[in-house]
């Protein structure tokens, strides 16, 4: 017979790491459950799992049929979180784990680790401001992952986007795990956003509109490609001009009207939890599955540029070329582009530099042929 504090520890046991202190010394072992596991699937992890992203994208996974294990790992909070998910009648089983200590334990064994832990931005501040403190965080927490799922895919959504995946990637390097297929840089807000916008112009339901954007994740980098929407349509050029700002300017809008609660989080989820969606049937084997992402590439000069990719069970299965770009994409959006990207790889280097990191090939090469590309459009499109 089983005490009922037995009982009620048993039936509390999944909110708690699987470590094996703690199954060995205390009553939260979950041995005596009838309920070994949830339903088959995939085992995904959530780190920032307590925060404006966090919480709903945390419920968002929950209900996806796909997965099979959720892990919800936070400095702050997480029991709270995984107590009152646990209680929603789908299959996943929802494990929490906090603080550093824990980190290894919430990753040991995932397929897909997501990763919105951070600091968000606050009106008058861009996603640059963020670099100095999330790139440390982006670091300890990919650290984590070389040891405990170095196979899992990542998706990465802590901002700067287009310098956090850089960091994530040198920190593979230097482990020896590094797969560039696994490893994706979340824009899938500038395609939601951008889908919206153009359905609202074109009087069009948004779910049945598809516009590629393709570039990186911060003002001018974003660059949409209306010439390639779905379904295929034409703007005027003022409708390309407040089409490309509203995209461009999508996070600061939302930045502006919190008025220093922080940025974009529910649409940020739901954008989030499309896209490990089709990690996760890309991981099962799914066929044509696209979406857009900040990922290593050789579409341009630059080593990481989002752009359609195709998921299958190995990540990145290939990379679509970008297809034609109008007059209105190639030069004006290029040219500002590059010259950004000069200043985000400078920033990445000081902070090396800073940090002690090896960016071996990244950084100075990288740096020299952006400023020789940055160069050279410039003198193409004066
Ligand atoms: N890629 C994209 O399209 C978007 C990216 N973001 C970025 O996502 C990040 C998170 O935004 P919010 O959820 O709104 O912020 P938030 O402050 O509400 O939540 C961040 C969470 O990260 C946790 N955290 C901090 N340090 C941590 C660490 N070392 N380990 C684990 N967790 C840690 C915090 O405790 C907090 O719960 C920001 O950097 C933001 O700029 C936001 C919107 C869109
Ligand atoms: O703007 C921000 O700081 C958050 C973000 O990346 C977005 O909403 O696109």
């Amino acid at each position: 017979m089983q005490s009922s504090a037995e009982r009620i520890a048993r039936i509390a046991g999944h909110l708690y790491p699987p470590s094996s202190q703690m199954e060995e010394t205390s009553l939260l072992r979950r041995s005596g459950c009838r309920a070994k596991g949830g339903t088959p699937g995939f085992k995904v992890a959530i780190l920032g799992a307590a925060g404006g992203i966090g919480q709903p994208l945390a419920m968002l996974m929950k209900m996806n049929p796909l997965v099979s294990v959720l892990h919800l790992y936070d400095v702050v909070n997480t029991p709270g979180v995984t107590a009152d998910l646990s209680h929603m009648n789908t299959g996943a089983v929802v494990r929490g784990f906090l603080g550093q200590a824990q980190l290894d334990d919430a990753l040991t064994g995932m397929d897909l680790v997501i990763i919105p832990a951070g600091v968000p931005r606050k009106p008058g501040m861009t996603r640059d401001d963020l670099f100095n403190i999330n790139a440390g965080i982006v670091r300890t927490l990919c650290e984590g992952v070389t040891r405990r799922c170095p196979n899992a895919i990542v998706n990465l959504i802590s901002n700067p986007v287009n310098s956090t995946v850089p960091i994530a990637a040198e920190v593979f390097k230097k482990a020896g795990t590094y797969n560039p297929r696994k490893l994706l840089g979340v824009t899938t807000l500038d395609v939601v956003r951008a889908n919206t916008f153009v359905a609202e112009v074109l009087g069009l339901e948004p779910r049945d509109v598809n516009v590629p954007v393709v570039g990186g994740h911060a003002g001018v980098t974003i660059l949409p490609l209306l010439s390639q929407a779905n379904p295929p349509s034409s703007f005027t050029r003022e409708e390309v001009t407040y089409l490309t700002n509203r995209i461009q300017n999508g996070g600061t809008e939302v930045v502006e009207a919190k008025a220093g609660t922080g940025s974009a989080t529910l649409s940020m989820a739901y954008a989030a939890a499309q896209f490990a969606d089709a990690c996760l049937r890309g991981l099962r084997g799914d066929a044509g599955i696209v979406e857009c992402s900040y990922v290593a590439s050789q579409v341009t000069e630059l080593p990481f540029f989002a752009s359609r990719v195709r998921l299958g069970r190995g990540g990145v299965e290939e990379i679509l070329p970008l297809g034609p770009l109008n007059e209105y994409e190639r030069y004006p959006l290029l040219k500002t582009f590059l010259l950004t990207c000069q200043y985000v790889y400078w920033q990445i280097i000081n902070w090396d530099i800073h940090m002690s990191l090896t960016m071996n090939h990244l950084s100075c090469i990288n740096t020299l042929n952006f400023r020789s590309n940055a160069s050279m459009i410039l003198k193409l499109t004066k």
